[in-house]
């Protein structure tokens, strides 16, 4: 971010109201642009067909069977949103320790790729590489006896989890796992894999927040977790270890790079934008639309344009792109 510099003159030779004072001149004026094709958009699958289950932690936000997911990435590409993000709610009985559905080349997320390629070939998939929607215990990674998360056990598994969502479709692989290492890995598999087009998205600067409950109960690991995930997401209070992040990862083979969540953590897209000048993205995660919306819903905000606005935000920050439950709505207002 540049400095600002010193005005050249003052007031009233200088007046920051004049270019306000019409729709046609704020619009020649504004800094930054919103539009659908700045969004991704996260969407839940479940088992069955023509089945919808409500969120009820995320109001107005439903868990979607495969072929609802299909025809929702349709619609997406008709309002001109870029790209879907898939996280399956796994059965429980598919759960074990070790996640090793998260291996099957036909879990949830595996036929939902198939089944938006074949609905909507123009639109792009987005898959989460990481344990969490497959472990019994609902950690990122693999779980020693005494209760660690075992680093480098657990990079094995994430390559072959890539390597089965690449193998089905995906378009990027965005590792949510946060352990060390994993982007190069996953970057050597896919090259040998002969994945030379398959982008990662890095979640390189995630942090262990609260604001993620939602999203746990739409993915069904909520009710698992043991314990939390502070041993591996980043504390809240380090910003400057999120540029260390993402500088390993941009050298390990990341195409972009995402900070989650977003709106509490604008200062670090923005320190991250300033600093390496690569895509950035930005999750607006679940408990971010949770608060939104439940206070729009409630009547103490004016739904639409706080929308807009919270978006808009992201884009000021200097990120390409954004990870957002409001995405179909946002596309719908914009359009
Ligand atoms: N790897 C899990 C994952 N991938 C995306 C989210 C959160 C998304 C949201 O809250 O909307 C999480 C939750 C977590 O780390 O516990
Ligand atoms: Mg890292």
């Amino acid at each position: 971010m540049s400095p600002v510099p010193k005005p050249a003159a003052a007031y009233p030779a200088t007046r920051l109201r004049r270019p306000r004072a019409h729709a046609w001149s704020r619009a020649l004026f504004a800094e930054v642009t919103l539009s659908p094709a700045d969004f991704i958009w996260p969407l839940f699958v479940t088992e069955g067909k023509g089945e919808r289950t409500a969120v009820p932690t995320m109001p107005g936000v439903e868990r979607l069977s495969v072929d609802l997911v299909a025809e929702a990435a349709k619609e997406a590409e008709g309002l001109g949103i870029p790209c879907i993000a898939l996280f399956p709610n796994t059965p429980a009985d598919r759960r074990t320790a070790d996640g090793r559905e998260a291996l099957n080349p036909d879990n949830l997320t595996c036929r939902a790729i198939k089944a938006i390629k074949d609905a909507a070939p123009g639109i792009g998939v987005l898959t989460d590489v990481a344990l969490d929607p497959y472990t019994t215990h609902g950690h990122d990674g693999l779980l020693s006896d005494d209760g660690r998360i075992l680093n480098d056990e657990t990079i094995e598994m994430l390559q072959g989890q890539a390597l089965v969502q690449a193998r089905a479709g995906a378009d990027i692989i965005a590792p949510s796992d946060m352990m060390d290492g994993r982007i190069g890995a996953i970057r050597k598999v896919l090259e040998a894999g002969s994945f030379h087009d398959v982008q990662i998205m890095s979640y390189a600067a995630k942090y262990a927040s609260a604001f993620y409950g939602p999203f746990r109960d739409a993915v069904g690991s909520g009710g698992f977790l043991k314990g939390d995930k502070k041993t591996y997401q980043m504390n809240p209070a380090n910003a400057d270890e999120a540029l260390r992040e993402v500088a390993l990862d941009i050298a390990e083979g990341a195409d972009s790079v995402m900070v989650k969540p977003g709106m509490p953590y604008l200062d670090v897209i923005a320190r991250v934008k300033d600093a390496f000048n690569i895509p950035v993205f930005a999750y607006q995660v679940s408990g971010e639309y949770a608060m939104l919306e439940t206070a729009a819903r409630a009547g103490l905000i004016e739904r639409d344009r706080m929308i807009i606005e919270a978006l808009m935000a992201f884009r000021r920050a200097g990120c390409s792109g954004i990870l957002t439950y409001y995405a179909r709505d946002a596309a719908r207002l914009l359009g």
